[in-house]
C-alpha cells in the first residue's frame, strides 16, 4: 500500500511545450445527465476543463443544453438520445467519461449500452455514478470491462452494488480479489479513498475530510480523472489516475482552512491555480 503524497504531482503535472495546441492535449467526450441529474454532468465536464483537457464534448439531455453553455461555453453539446451523434462523438474521443447523472432508466441503459459498444481498449474509459449502478444490475456488461478495462470510481455503496461486497466487509484483500475479476482500476471513494490498479499495487489518500460531503464531489473527480488522462499521456496511466484524485483532496484542504464546507465548484474554480503551483519547479 502506498501513501500518495504531494510528490506525486509535480511528477505528473509539467509545463507545456510552446509547440503544441488543443489538440495535443486530449480530446473528452462526458456522457450524462438526465433531466434530474444536470448537475452532475455539468460539473464533471467543468472539471475536465478547467483540468486543461484540450476539447471536450459533453453528450447530455437536451434539457442541460443552456445550462452547460452558460456555465462551460468551452463544452461543445451533443444530444445524448442522438444514437448517431453519440456514436460517432465516442469515435473522436481519446478519454470517455460515462455515468455521472445518467440516471439508471430504459434510456439511460441505452446509452451506456452504446458507449460499452463502441468505446475501445485504446482508449480512457471512466465509469461513474449511475453507470456503475446499471452494470451491477445486468451482469451482460461485466465482459464489456474486462475488454476496456476502465476505471470505475464507486462510492462504497457503489461498489458494494457492483462487488456484493458489504461496506461494513469491504477491505483490501476483498476489494482486490472483485477488483481483479473486473481487470479494472477501481477508485473506492470514502475518508482516505484507496486506489486499487491493475497491476494489484494499491494506493490510498491520506488527505481529503468530511467537508467534502456535497453532491456532485464525486462527479467533480471523475471530471478531474479525465482531464487529467486527456492531457498528460504517460504509458503508466496509474500516476496519472493518483495525481488527480490526490490534487480533487488537496485543493478541498486548502480551501478548507477558511471554509467550513467545500463545493465542488469551489473545487472547479481552484484546480487552474493549484495545478500553476503544483509545476516541477
Ligand atoms: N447535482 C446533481 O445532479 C447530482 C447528481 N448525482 C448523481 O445522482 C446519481 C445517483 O448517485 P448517488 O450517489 O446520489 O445515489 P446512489 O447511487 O443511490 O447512492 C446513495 C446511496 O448509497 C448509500 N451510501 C452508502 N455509503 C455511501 C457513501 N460512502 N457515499 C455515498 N453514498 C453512500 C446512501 O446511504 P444513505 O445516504 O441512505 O445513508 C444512499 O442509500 C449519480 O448518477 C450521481 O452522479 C449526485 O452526484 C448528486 C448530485
Ligand atoms: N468524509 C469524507 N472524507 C473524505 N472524502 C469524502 C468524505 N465524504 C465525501 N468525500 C468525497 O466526496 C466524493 C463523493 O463521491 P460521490 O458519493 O460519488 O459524490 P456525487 O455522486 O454526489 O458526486 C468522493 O471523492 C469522496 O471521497
Ligand atoms: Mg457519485
Amino acid at each position: 500500500m502506498h501513501v500518495l503524497s504531494k510528490n506525486i504531482l509535480n511528477q505528473i503535472i509539467t509545463t507545456r511545450p510552446s509547440e503544441s495546441h488543443k489538440g495535443n492535449y486530449g480530446r473528452v467526450l462526458t456522457v450524462g445527465g438526465n433531466s434530474q441529474f444536470g448537475g452532475a454532468i455539468i460539473l464533471a465536464t467543468s472539471a475536465v476543463i478547467h483540468c486543461g483537457a484540450g476539447l471536450s464534448t459533453c453528450a447530455t439531455s437536451v434539457d442541460n443544453l443552456t445550462a452547460l453553455h452558460t456555465i462551460v461555453p468551452e463544452a461543445m453539446f451533443i444530444p445524448f438520445d442522438s444514437e448517431y451523434k453519440l456514436i460517432d462523438a465516442l469515435t473522436n474521443a481519446d478519454v470517455i467519461l460515462v455515468g455521472p447523472g445518467l440516471g439508471t432508466n430504459e434510456d439511460s441503459l441505452k446509452i451506456l449500452q452504446i458507449v460499452l459498444q463502441h468505446a475501445i481498449p485504446e482508449q480512457q474509459l471512466i465509469i461513474d455514478g449511475s453507470a456503475i449502478t446499471m452494470i451491477a444490475e445486468h451482469h451482460e456488461f461485466l465482459p464489456f470491462l474486462k475488454e476496456l478495462h476502465p476505471i470505475l470510481t464507486p462510492h462504497q455503496m457503489e461498489w458494494q452494488r457492483l462487488s456484493n461486497i458489504k461496506i461494513s466487509e469491504q477491505d483490501d484483500i476483498k476489494n482486490t480479489l472483485y477488483q481483479q475479476k473486473l481487470q479494472s482500476t477501481v477508485v473506492l471513494k470514502k475518508y482516505h479513498t484507496t486506489i486499487y490498479h491493475r497491476d494489484g499495487s494499491i494506493s490510498q489518500l491520506a488527505i481529503g475530510g468530511p467537508y467534502m460531503a456535497t453532491g456532485g464531489m464525486g462527479d467533480t473527480l471523475a471530471g478531474m480523472i479525465a482531464g487529467f488522462l486527456a492531457q498528460f499521456k504517460l504509458k503508466n496511466y496509474d500516476y496519472v489516475v493518483d495525481a488527480a484524485v490526490y490534487a480533487h483532496s488537496a485543493i478541498a484542504d486548502k480551501i478548507s482552512t477558511t471554509k467550513y464546507v467545500v463545493l465542488p465548484t469551489n473545487i472547479i474554480t481552484e484546480i487552474q491555480s493549484f495545478m500553476k503551483l503544483s509545476v516541477a519547479p
